[in-house]
């Protein structure tokens, strides 16, 4: 694993730097590719040893990136301790179910001042904690960012021409996030709505499988606009009444993944809508993707909690109402039609009805 990208290197610092990342999945691969071509020394962490191995010898990730060659100074491990280690950065890319057991089980590992930048997209079901939030919680000592935007993994690892938002209060975090990643196909944007962007990158995931669904039926142009745009709004209206920044949903990490997620089969949130519209049930679907789709779970928590709060949601309860309920698509596809006509940016003009 030797070869250099130094073309890659455009934005990025000519220094070479120690930098972690956790979790051996698509994205952490993906990542772990952009810090490497951008001649960063990566202490990839993941807790499979045959895995590690596998890279080590070929340079290949066979269960999530079979296609992708990885090369450059990568060093895959099993010992979380000695990854993060004088990292200056250290990435997490590991499922929002597992994401605080990982980092407690090593909280004494991460050293005071380290930037520590989740990648996941989702919830955690005991308090609806965000990933910023159980960082926050286990390793108080860090300096805390969040990765968020349209960002297919398979895309980035083709090198394909990427934007992203890296949110952090401390411009330290969002400086050497920047610095790291940046290159003549991956550019990263700023923000300090760090509950905005998380929350976005974790709600549009269940939007993505309600656009699946959708394109499984074939219901057309304008459903497919209709359905996004009403998203953004849902999503922005329980995301400003937790306290994010409306602003943020115009952004990379709002509206941009919302876009992609829900526009691509390679979403695999989207091919789970995608499969249950074509009469899949729900476990099968989940079990045959093989992959994290974080939509499902936090299609359950955002529906309690928007419950608990009064903000309506009409998407979320009809999609839960399919996957949970039993209920029939066109049934709640036609009670979302018939449902009062409400206003259209509603930061304009206020709702008039609950539904
Ligand atoms: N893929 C993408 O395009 C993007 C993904 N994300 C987000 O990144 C996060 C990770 O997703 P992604 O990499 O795609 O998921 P994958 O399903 O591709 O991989 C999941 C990874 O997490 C590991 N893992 C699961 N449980 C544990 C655990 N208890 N301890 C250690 N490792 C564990 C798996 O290890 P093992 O193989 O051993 O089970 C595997 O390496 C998600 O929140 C996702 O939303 C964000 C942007 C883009
Ligand atoms: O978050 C993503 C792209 O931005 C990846 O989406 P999926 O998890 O649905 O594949």
């Amino acid at each position: 694993m030797s070869e250099q990208t130094s073309s890659a290197r455009q934005h990025s610092s000519e220094e070479t730097m120690d930098v972690a990342v956790l979790g051996g999945g698509s994205f952490g691969t993906a990542m772990t590719k952009v810090l490497a071509e951008n001649g960063h020394r990566v202490h990839f962490w993941m807790r499979d040893e045959h895995q590690v191995k596998e890279i080590r010898e070929t340079g290949i990730n066979s269960r999530y990136m079979p296609d992708v060659s990885l090369s450059g100074d990568i060093l895959p491990t099993t010992d979380l301790e000695a990854a993060v280690a004088g990292a200056v950065a250290v990435f997490v890319a590991i499922p929002s179910k597992a994401f605080r057991t990982v980092i407690r089980e090593h909280a004494g590992a991460f050293e005071a001042g380290q930037a520590v930048i989740s990648l996941t997209k989702g919830i955690e079901k005991d308090g609806f904690r965000l990933m910023s939030e159980i960082l926050q919680e286990e390793i108080p000592r860090s300096k805390i960012g969040v990765l968020s935007g349209p960002n297919l993994a398979q895309e980035i690892a083709n090198r394909d021409l990427t934007a992203t938002v890296i949110a952090a209060k401390d411009p330290d975090v969002r400086n050497v996030v920047q610095s790291l990643l940046g290159c003549e196909y991956f550019r990263v944007y700023a923000n300090v709505d760090v509950y905005g962007v998380e929350l976005a990158g974790a709600l549009k995931n269940i939007y993505a499988i309600v656009a699946g669904l959708a394109s499984a039926l074939d219901l057309g142009e304008n459903a497919k606009a209709m359905l996004i745009t009403r998203s953004l709004a849902e999503m922005s209206r329980f995301a400003v009444s937790l306290g994010a920044n409306p602003m943020t949903f115009m952004g990379l990490a709002g509206v941009g993944d919302l876009i992609v997620t829900c526009s691509s089969s390679k979403s695999r949130n989207f091919r789970i809508g995608y499969a249950v519209g074509k009469g899949q049930g729900l476990d099968e679907a989940a079990a045959e993707l093989g992959q994290v789709a974080e939509g499902i779970r936090t299609l359950l928590l955002v529906k309690e909690k928007a419950e608990d709060m009064g903000v309506p949601m009409p998407l979320v309860g009809g999609m839960y109402k399919i996957l949970y309920g039993g209920a029939a698509i066109r049934d709640v596809i036609n009670g979302l039609m018939m449902a009062v006509q409400n206003s259209d940016v509603e930061f304009i003009l206020p709702r008039t009805t609950s539904s």
